[in-house]
């Protein structure tokens, strides 16, 4: 199945217009997105394949996305922790840690050290607003997440990568240029970097009404029973 993608300009306005003229609330798109994250997690990394889940957040919502995901993975059985080495400012943030931290979900604060003791990785440091170039801490955090053996699940996009451009180039000084997740999570609707990814590609965030769509030009994947999921193939309509 191939999906049309949205660029990060339009994606950064449809969700105003959720929560302009769709009525929705922050809380409850972070939710659904994290909820979507974390079936993503069960579907690719299921329990037998080891409980243990190291969610890297970013600043941002896709850090928020990774937050609410995580207290989902408490939930089914999983054992998350979370690196959250540079935390958002928004009070929604600080709601979801005290979630987190009333399910004993630890907070750790070695990324080198919490990655000898995984058996996955959630990539939930930046969405479609990241903008190159990389600013400390993250330039060590993304040369490890290139290095490191452990499945790597991203939610939205591979972070470090231009949303509309994919990955920095080989040879230069940007890290990221090797950064291939096992598997992507694309948030409403793939965004163009996804041409330049190759692994398992899911779509989430089932919210979407078909007026938006329209609006924006987009696919409704064909979502199936109570899933809030669908896994798609690895390559967006090169529209964009
Ligand atoms: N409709 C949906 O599907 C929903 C998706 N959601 C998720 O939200 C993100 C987009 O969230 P947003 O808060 O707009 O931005 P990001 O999380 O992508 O990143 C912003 C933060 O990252 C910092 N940043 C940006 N670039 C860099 C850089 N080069 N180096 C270091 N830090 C960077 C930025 O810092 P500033 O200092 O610039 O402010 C921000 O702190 C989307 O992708 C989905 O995952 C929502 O949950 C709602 C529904
Ligand atoms: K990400």
């Amino acid at each position: 199945m191939s999906l049309k993608a949205i660029s990060s300009k339009d994606a950064a306005a449809l969700d105003k217009d959720l929560m302009d003229i769709g009525g929705f609330s922050l809380d409850q798109l972070m939710e659904l997105a994290g909820l979507s994250v974390s079936q993503a997690v069960y579907r690719f990394h299921p329990l037998t394949k080891g409980k243990r889940v190291l969610v890297v957040c970013g600043p941002g919502n896709n850090g928020g996305d990774g937050l609410v995901a995580a207290r989902h993975l408490a939930h089914y059985g999983y054992a998350p922790s979370i690196y959250y080495p540079k935390q958002g400012k928004n009070e929604l943030y600080e709601r979801l840690k005290i979630q987190l931290q009333n399910l004993q979900v630890p907070f750790v604060p070695d990324f080198t050290a919490a990655l000898q003791s995984t058996d996955l990785i959630v990539d939930a440091i930046f969405g479609f607003s990241f903008q190159k170039p990389l600013r400390e801490p993250f330039p060590s955090i993304i040369r490890q997440l290139e290095e490191t053996k452990i499945p790597v699940l991203s939610v939205d996009a591979p972070s470090s990568w231009d949303i509309q451009e994919g990955p920095p180039k080989a040879g230069g000084e940007e890290p990221g240029a090797t950064f291939m997740p096992a598997a992507l999570i694309s948030l409403t609707a793939p965004k163009p970097c996804v041409k330049w990814y190759k692994g398992r590609h899911f779509v989430g965030g089932r919210f979407l009404t078909k007026e938006i769509a329209d609006k924006y030009d987009l696919d409704l994947p064909e979502y199936s029973g109570i899933d809030q999921i669908v896994e798609v193939g690895v390559n967006a309509d090169e529209k964009l």
